[in-house]
């Protein structure tokens, strides 16, 4: 589904990513671990197009999506959630919902606009949809609540539903877990182990070692911009190099 291949890039002098080469399925969750500073996040920045790479290529079934915008790569099915959640802050949970909801709208802006009638039949579906994530995530509660209000793990589930609204085929997602309490981690992991299950490509950067080696298909451990292992999460547990990135032990 998805294919990288040697990817390079420089902040300021500093080579971040060295040649990273990956490939994700769909039906499968590939775990991305590694080292702070290994260059993770920014290698999601590259695929979803927030950060352009400065040598490599990238393809979405087959077909080449480096050279597309952010927005292009959302609509190409490929969407990013972030380390730190980007929900609107003033606006309630279901509003946050219908501004994702209503991006993902089939229907054109020039064609509601054209058509005003339509226009509150698309706003009514946009609603049904949002509600329908809210039904789903389990946020019914603190619906219309600001989102500034949530704790950490509704702010991640909140992230999720906002990206799942745009119906991606492969969904980045940033460190689900961190700051998260353990009830939602584990609501946050099922959440996960469905998407898998409808198809979804899922690449989760996570630190909880434990938890994506639980919930990974293959793992990928990123060590100093590059590739340093890839395999099944009890074959790259074990791995010596593995073991040596992490000073010795893994932590969980
Ligand atoms: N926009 C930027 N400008 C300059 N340097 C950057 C930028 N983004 C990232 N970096 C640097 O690139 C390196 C890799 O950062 P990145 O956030 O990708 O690592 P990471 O593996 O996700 O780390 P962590 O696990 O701590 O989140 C770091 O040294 C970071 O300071």
């Amino acid at each position: 589904m998805l294919k990288v291949q040697d990817i390079h890039k420089h902040f300021a002098g500093l080579h971040v990513l060295r040649g990273v080469s990956l490939e994700a399925d769909a039906g499968r969750i590939t775990g991305i671990i590694g080292p702070n500073g290994a260059g993770k996040s920014t290698l999601f920045s590259v695929m979803s197009g927030f950060v352009k790479a400065d040598r490599g290529r990238i393809t979405l079934e087959g077909r080449p999506i480096d050279r597309l915008r952010a927005d292009q790569i959302a609509i190409a099915g490929l969407v990013r959630t972030f380390q730190v959640p980007r929900e609107f802050t003033d606006l309630s949970v279901l509003d946050n919902l219908r501004v994702a909801a209503s991006g993902a709208s089939h229907e054109s802006i020039t064609a509601a606009l054209l058509r005003p009638a339509s226009r509150s039949a698309e706003e009514r579906r946009v609603t049904e949809r949002a509600e329908a994530m809210l039904e789903r995530l389990r946020l019914n509660p603190v619906a219309h609540q600001s989102a500034r209000t949530l704790s950490g793990g509704q702010k991640k589930l909140l992230e999720l539903g906002r990206a799942l609204l745009v119906e991606p085929r492969v969904l980045l997602v940033d460190e689900p877990f961190a700051g998260v309490a353990p009830a939602l981690r584990d609501q946050l992991l099922e959440h996960l182990a469905a998407l898998r299950e409808e198809g979804v490509c899922l690449l989760v950067i996570e630190h909880d070692i434990e938890a994506i080696m639980g919930v990974s298909d293959t793992i990928f451990v990123l060590v100093d911009g590059a590739v340093l292992v890839s395999g099944r999460p009890e074959e790259v547990r074990q791995d010596r190099r593995v073991l040596d990135a992490y000073l010795g032990t893994l932590p969980t």
